[in-house]
């Protein structure tokens, strides 16, 4: 494999990164995410290296790289037989490089120089718009000294007829979104995909989880590429190529869903993870895999779990914050203060349940003006919270979110409110803390969450907000190897300037703490002042309710709607009273709900559509 190998340049550009990144206060060298050998060790062609040094700023491989770069470049060697690979390391260890940078090494060394005409011949799938954007931009810098491989992508948002435009004149390496892939296989003509070579699912889970397999497997099936002898295999087209197909499966945490994805697909798998006892690269794992054979996909799945599906970056600090669910906003607006008061410029996202929720949050923290000081007249009074804020989720028009998305990619500081579409693989740089305001449900969701910081070995923290009720989620995530240790609330209220209440460091109650109780009434009153306010807020607590509901099994006995208060959810979107419909509105669809899951028991779109993006 080679990740010892260490030349000499190698050190001396090791050692300026080392002085570079304790300089940052991190040392990547401790953290054991780079491997100890250069990218051209790796076999990769010196134009491609230096485009990695030169134009990206990559010294050398990370350990994910070096592990998986030469076993995609070694699919140029292998028999005819389809392969299927399994890439599984922690959130921020550089997964596109690891398979982006093969392909392109491949494509660049044919005889003949391909062109657009030749069509696509790697396709990447990423569960959201934003990923695509990204992998398509990091692709451009890697392909800029090679100007005949085209870059290119397809996704929900865009037009339809300017794709079409695109994939006419030839896309070489095309990124997209399962949805409009499939569009523009049916009805594209001019698609031209008998030249694929790869097919690439980053965040392979969050795709399945988004409901989409049955489209992947429309797609595999209308490229060709399921596995032969699959039982779901009947109406396979299997095109025969001239080319080895080499398929590669991503992600920071693999489950059941991988696991059928696999099964679809694959024949003799390898996985490529990282060890994460030594933090050293695993030896490449073969499944015995085959359908008919139970034991063996006992096995199969089992390996999938012992590799260890959820790792979190070790220098990342996790903790949690608990919270009496009426004090919640007011809780959640001191934290923010307090983490820009102490580091003014910083960036720091917190998620939301739903889109309501992110644009009520969004409107309070831009507009809410607020004094300690009950005498100052409300003209005088600054914005609570002057830190730039940005907001990104799936109901916004794409223009917009693709502004927010850029920008708070090359801001130097900015608060970001999202929705799970920020959660999975997207890279903002230099992300200080991520605050989940409503809990992930599953651990997984935790895990990509705060993998939005502490990426490639920078610190990075986590806070976690959980009523007193829900505590039991701790039980959940530890069993997952997850870890927390207590946020000091109280010592962080205690800090905040207060007239008139010398004694309120004797607080030991967060909803009586006097800086907590007086910033729930100016938050009320404030909302009481603005219509708009108070229309916002009633939508956010329908939807945030609905979304309660949604969580799946064991999850539902730790976040318990029948033990939500209603008027505390209510105080904690700054609603004096529980709004009039919404109580009948959720309890009629409450009734609704269990009628039809009695009858059909819950599907899998049904449950992803109660949580949305
Ligand atoms: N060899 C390298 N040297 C330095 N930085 C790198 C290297 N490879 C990748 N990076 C940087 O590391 C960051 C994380 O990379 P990437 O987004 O590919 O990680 P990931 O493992 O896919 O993360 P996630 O699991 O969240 O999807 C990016 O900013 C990328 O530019």
């Amino acid at each position: 494999m080679g990740t010892k190998i260490k030349s000499k340049t190698q050190v001396v550009k090791n050692k300026d990164s080392e002085k570079k990144a304790v300089a940052n206060g991190t040392n990547k060298e401790d953290n054991n995410v780079f491997a100890s050998c250069t990218f051209s060790s790796l076999g990769l062609h010196p134009t491609l290296c230096d485009q990695l040094r030169e134009r990206m700023g990559f010294e050398g491989p990370t350990l994910v790289q070096a592990q998986a770069i030469p076993v995609v470049l070694s699919g140029r060697h292998a028999s005819l037989m389809r392969k299927f690979r399994l890439v599984n390391a922690a959130t921020g260890t550089g997964k596109t490089i690891a398979y982006l940078a093969p392909i392109i090494h491949h494509l660049q060394s044919y005889d003949k120089r391909i062109d657009r005409s030749d069509g696509t011949f790697a396709l990447v799938l990423v569960p959201t718009r934003e990923l695509c954007l990204q992998v398509h931009e990091i692709l451009q810098k890697l392909l800029h000294r090679f100007h005949w491989i085209v870059p290119g992508y397809i996704m929900g948002g865009e037009s339809r007829s300017k794709e079409k435009a695109r994939l006419r004149k030839g896309i070489s390496i095309l990124i997209a979104t399962p949805g409009r892939l499939l569009d523009h296989l049916k009805n594209t003509a001019s698609f031209l995909h008998t030249n694929l070579r790869w097919i690439i699912f980053d965040e392979a889970d969050r795709i399945l989880e988004l409901g989409f397999g049955k489209e992947i497997q429309e797609i595999l099936n209308l490229l060709g590429s399921m596995k032969t002898g699959h039982e779901d295999q009947e109406n396979t087209v299997t095109r025969p190529s001239k080319f080895q197909r080499q398929n590669l499966l991503l992600s920071a945490t693999l489950n059941e869903k991988v696991n059928h994805l696999a099964k679809i697909s694959l024949e003799d798998p390898v996985m490529i993870g990282i060890d994460d006892k030594t933090m050293e690269p695993t030896s490449k794992i073969r499944f015995v895999h085959s359908d008919s054979d139970e034991d063996n996909e006992d096995k199969y799945s089992n390996k999938i779990a012992a590799v260890g599906a959820y790792k979190v970056p070790e220098q990342l600090i996790q903790r949690y914050l608990k919270v009496p669910c009426g004090s919640r906003l007011a809780t959640l607006l001191s934290v923010l203060k307090h983490l820009f008061e102490r580091e003014p410029s910083q960036k720091v996202v917190v998620f939301f349940s739903t889109c309501d929720a992110v644009d009520f949050h969004y409107s309070v923290l831009t507009e809410f003006l607020f004094s300690s000081h009950p005498q100052t007249e409300e003209g005088n009074r600054p914005i609570f919270l002057g830190c730039k804020t940005l907001r990104l989720h799936g109901n916004m028009e794409q223009e917009d979110r693709t502004t927010s998305f850029q920008a708070f990619k090359t801001d130097k500081s900015a608060l970001l409110l999202s929705t799970d579409v920020s959660a999975r693989g997207l890279d903002f740089p230099n992300v200080r803390c991520i605050i989940q305001y409503d809990s992930p449900g599953e651990a997984t969701e935790y895990v990509h969450r705060v993998g939005r910081t502490a990426r490639l070995g920078e610190r990075g923290e986590s806070l976690l907000f959980l009523q007193p009720a829900e505590i039991d989620y701790l039980q959940d995530l530890k069993k997952h190897g997850v870890s927390l240790t207590e946020y000091p609330l109280l010592k962080v209220l205690d800090s905040f300037p207060m007239s008139g209440h010398k004694n309120m460091k004797n607080s030991v109650f967060i909803d009586m703490h006097p800086w907590i109780m007086c910033l729930q009434k100016a938050l009320e009153s404030f909302l009481s002042s603005k219509p708009h306010m108070d229309e916002l807020a009633k939508k956010a607590f329908c939807s945030w309710v609905r979304a309660y509901t949604a969580h799946r099994g064991d999850l539902k006995r730790i976040f318990m709607v029948k033990k939500l208060h209603l008027g505390h959810v209510a105080k904690s979107f700054a609603l004096k009273q529980i709004p009039s419909l919404v109580g009948k509105s959720f309890q009629n669809q409450a009734k609704k709900r269990k009628r039809f899951e009695k009858k059909s028991g819950p599907s899998n779109k049904r449950k992803v559509a109660r949580r949305v993006k």
